[in-house]
């Protein structure tokens, strides 16, 4: 049994953060531990309050997993403050395990899940010690500090963050403009780059999209797939979870993390070597 651990906060509406994270890791077969950075009082509408968990605590939960399992990978998602990334990142520097950050910032209804200072301590302690960073468009041009208007600009901060010391960089392209594909950008220290390129699903109900696909890369890698075939499986992961979505709720609804172990054969995907 692989075990994998994220690092992030609670949704209490299910659909993003820890929630997301564990049923994905479920469906994939592999065994989920958790590190819980901050409760946030959430739903499909908004995020109402956050509560910041005590550094000491967050500490003790992971050091609680190191201690007893051998885990193959770990995800970190909301982190919340630099206080946390810094401790966390000292004690994740001293093991080797593929570690996926999801710089998650600001969720979709607006509300900041990270202090603006924390930015820096993502950059300085956590990115270097990265396998893989998962950026959405806004995401990547805060930690890169430059505008993203084109595929050469996408390119030009894919560098500034691979310089960082990041072994891989995926810019997620949700939010890009346009209305027939969603493309996703992957680029490797070595020089070599790739585009994942799927039908873009017309609908509200993306809330934990992001944190769904980073947790299917972090399960396909925990359970020892090379790491091309991990991206892949994990965009086909969040391809099938937003076209079979669940209603649920009055806003921005969640994916449906039951979909892929249904229909992950009628899945298609197109890769572009860069
Ligand atoms: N409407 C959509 N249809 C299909 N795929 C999407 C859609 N929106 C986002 N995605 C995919 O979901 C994943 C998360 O993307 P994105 O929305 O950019 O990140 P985040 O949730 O972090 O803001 C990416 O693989 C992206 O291509
Ligand atoms: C606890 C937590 N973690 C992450 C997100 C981001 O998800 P999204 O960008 O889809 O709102 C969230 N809303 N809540």
């Amino acid at each position: 049994m692989h075990i994998v651990t994220t690092i992030a906060g609670s949704d209490s509406g299910g659909g993003a953060g820890i929630q997301a994270d564990l049923k994905t890791f479920q469906e994939l077969k592999v065994f989920g531990t958790s590190v819980i950075t901050a409760l946030t009082a959430q739903n499909t509408l908004g995020v109402s309050d956050v509560l910041p968990i005590e550094v000491s605590f967050v500490e003790k939960q992971l050091q609680a997993l190191i201690e007893d399992f051998s885990i193959s990978a770990v995800k970190t998602g909301m982190l919340f403050s630099s206080e946390i990334i810094q401790s966390i990142a000292q004690i994740l520097a001293e093991i080797n395990i593929p570690l996926i950050v999801d710089p998650v910032m600001i969720a979709k209804g607006g509300e900041s899940l990270l202090q603006q200072e924390a930015i820096e301590a993502l950059r300085i302690y956590l990115l270097p010690l990265a396998t893989i960073v998962t950026p959405n468009i806004p995401e990547a041009e805060t930690l890169s500090g430059r505008k993203i208007n084109s595929l050469a600009d996408i390119e030009e901060v894919a560098k500034v963050l691979l310089q960082m010391g990041v072994q891989c960089v995926i810019i997620k392209g949700g939010h890009l403009e346009d209305k027939c594909y969603a493309t996703d950008y992957v680029f490797f220290q070595d020089g070599h780059s790739f585009s994942m390129k799927s039908t873009r699903i017309a609908t509200k109900n993306t809330h934990g999209t992001g944190c769904t696909f980073s947790a299917a890369l972090t399960a396909f890698l925990g359970r020892g797939l090379p790491i091309e075939e991990a991206i892949m499986e994990a965009k086909k992961f969040i391809q099938l979870a937003i076209t079979h979505d669940l209603s649920i709720g009055n806003g921005h609804g969640p994916t449906n993390h039951f979909a892929y172990q249904n229909f992950k054969d009628s899945c298609e995907v197109i890769i572009h070597e860069t």
